[in-house]
C-alpha cells in the first residue's frame, strides 16, 4: 500500500522529500484503521546500516514533516521488529514538534543478540499523529485537596 489516501478524515500533513529520500514510498497507513504510518529507512542502498547488539543509531527517513499546529508526531517501535529481532526505539515515543523542520530520524537500538541489517526502504518504526495541548503555566503556593493526595507508586495496592 503506502499510496496517498483521500478517504482519511483529519488534518493535512505536508511532507518534503529530501534528496536521499528519492524513490522511497511516502509514509502511509498500511491498513484502513492503522493508528500509525510506517516510516522507512533512507539509508544508502549499497551500504545498509548494521546495528550490532547493544548499539544504537539515528536512522534517516528522507522526509521533513510539517506537523499541523496543535498536533505532534510520536515515533514508536514496530512490534514485529521488537519481537523478532529486539529492535526498538530508544526514546520511545520520540516526539516530533509541530515547529520542527529538520529531517525526521528514528533512534533505533538493538536489544537483541544478533546484528540487525537496516536496508533502504525497510519499515523501521511507525509515526502516530496526536493532538497536544499547551497549557498556561502559573506558579501557586497551594494546590487543591484530593482523595489521592500524595499517594502514588502503588499506593492503591496491586
Ligand atoms: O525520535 C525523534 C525525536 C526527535 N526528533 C526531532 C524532532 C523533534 O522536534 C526534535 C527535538 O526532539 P526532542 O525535544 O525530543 O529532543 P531534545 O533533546 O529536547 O532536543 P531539542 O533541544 O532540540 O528540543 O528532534 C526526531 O527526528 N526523532
Ligand atoms: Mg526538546
Amino acid at each position: 500500500m503506502s499510496s496517498i489516501r483521500s478517504d482519511v478524515l483529519g488534518p493535512h500533513l505536508n511532507l518534503k522529500r529530501l534528496p536521499h529520500g528519492e524513490g522511497l514510498y511516502l509514509p502511509g497507513y498500511e491498513t484502513t484503521g492503522a493508528a500509525g504510518m510506517d516510516l522507512r529507512a533512507a539509508v544508502t542502498a549499497d551500504e545498509p546500516m548494521v546495528l550490532s547488539p547493544g548499539r544504537r543509531a539515528l536512522v534517516p527517513t528522507g522526509f521533513i514533516f510539517e506537523i499541523p499546529f496543535g498536533f505532534e508526531a510520536q515515533i514508536r517501535p514496530r512490534s514485529g521488529l521488537a519481537f523478532k529481532h529486539g529492535i526498538t526505539c530508544l526514546n520511545t515515543p520520540g516526539t516530533i514538534d509541530s515547529d520542527y523542520r529538520g529531517e525526521v530520524k528514528v533512534l533505533l537500538i538493538n536489544l537483541g543478540d544478533e546484528d540487525f541489517v537496516i536496508e533502504r526502504g525497510m519499515r523501521i518504526a511507525q509515526m502516530v499523529i496526536a493532538p497536544v495541548t499547551q497549557v498556561l503555566v502559573a506558579e501557586v503556593t497551594e494546590t487543591s485537596d484530593t482523595a489521592r493526595g500524595a499517594g502514588g507508586f502503588g499506593s492503591t495496592g496491586v
